[in-house]
């Protein structure tokens, strides 16, 4: 077993609190960490990866803590987001340097088995400054498996990867998921995370908003009240039709929409009522537009759950 134990952790850089107070376990299989930009993610990655000592709390890799863990690094793997990676080197040389550094009986041997594992052979006697984007996401990926490690921690791997990248590394890391390593990656796109993780942890201002499987965050997400935005011919008598039915909790009339925004409660019924609300008065519907659709407002929903 390989679990990572996240507890009552946070980290704050001077004033700003990047992670508060989250409590997690991630365990063998693959998860998704999913959040909005600047929820923290990178951040909670880095704790785990031990690039970073958390602020308080811990964090712990089968009970050891892992910030300064020589044991603890042997066996974590991290690709991390950026960009930054010494494009004068071959993809080989790059790879062999992390090999080195690791202090591996046989660099070379662990060498080609990592970029023969993501599919680099062809490539890798070329310069880094030579690669593609996807190319360059898969030499990181060599890198950090060159030590064989069990578990592996992705920062935004699939940011800019077209689909047919996208799919290899997905298949990769289900892959490794199912050999029993642990697998961590993060993302800001839900169907990216559903696709892939069996377990999704989502963080949203550097608190945990939320924790379960790709059904269970879903329904979180869809049962939220939405708020629309409807102009009509009769926006008065819409109003006073509407709020008698128990699918919408609120009403207003935005004067500088010139339209109403309602809060609906109870999602599937309202789409029915209103049509048939409408009719059965005779208005007419001009504009029926969710007004909070961003991830953002989502998020923000869940934290508040
Ligand atoms: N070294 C740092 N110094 C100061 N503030 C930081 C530092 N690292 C992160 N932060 C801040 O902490 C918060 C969380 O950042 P983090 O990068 O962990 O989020 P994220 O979820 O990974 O977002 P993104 O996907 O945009 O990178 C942000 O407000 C960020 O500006």
């Amino acid at each position: 077993m390989t679990t990572l134990h996240i507890d009552h952790t946070s980290r704050w850089f001077g004033n700003v609190v990047a992670v508060n107070d989250i409590t997690m376990d991630i365990g063998p299989g693959v998860t998704g960490l999913l959040g909005p930009n600047g929820a923290g993610k990178s951040t909670l990655i880095n704790m785990m990866g031990g690039f970073l000592p958390p602020s308080t709390g811990s964090v712990t890799l089968d009970g050891a803590p892992i910030w300064r863990n020589q044991a603890a690094y042997k066996e974590i793997g991290l690709v991390p987001e950026r960009e930054g990676m010494y494009d004068f080197l071959t993809g080989w040389d790059f790879v062999l340097a992390n090999a080195e550094l690791h202090k591996l009986s046989d660099p070379a041997a662990a060498t080609r088995k990592a970029l023969a594992t993501v599919e680099m052979e062809q490539a890798q006697d070329r310069k880094i400054s030579t690669y593609s984007k996807g190319m360059r996401q898969r030499v990181k990926m060599a890198s950090a498996l060159v030590h064989d490690p069990s578990v592996l921690l992705l920062d935004e791997p699939f940011n800019g990867m077209d689909p047919r990248q996208r799919m290899q590394l997905m298949q990769l890391l289900r892959q490794m998921g199912d050999s029993g390593r642990t697998v961590l990656f993060s993302s800001h796109i839900l169907e990216e995370v559903e696709q892939l993780a069996s377990h999704i942890e989502v963080v949203v201002a550097g608190r945990h908003a939320a924790s379960g499987d790709f059904r269970k965050i879903r329904r979180l997400m869809t049962d939220r009240p939405h708020r629309y935005l409807v102009r009509s011919s009769d926006d008065r008598r819409l109003a006073a039709a509407l709020i008698a039915d128990a699918s919408t909790a609120g009403i207003e009339l935005d004067w500088n929409e010139k339209a109403l925004q309602i809060q609906a409660i109870d999602f599937g019924r309202f789409t029915q009522v209103l049509p048939r609300l409408a009719r059965e008065h005779g208005i007419r519907l001009y504009t029926v537009s969710p007004s909070d659709e961003s991830l953002e407002s989502v998020f923000s929903y869940l934290v508040a759950a």
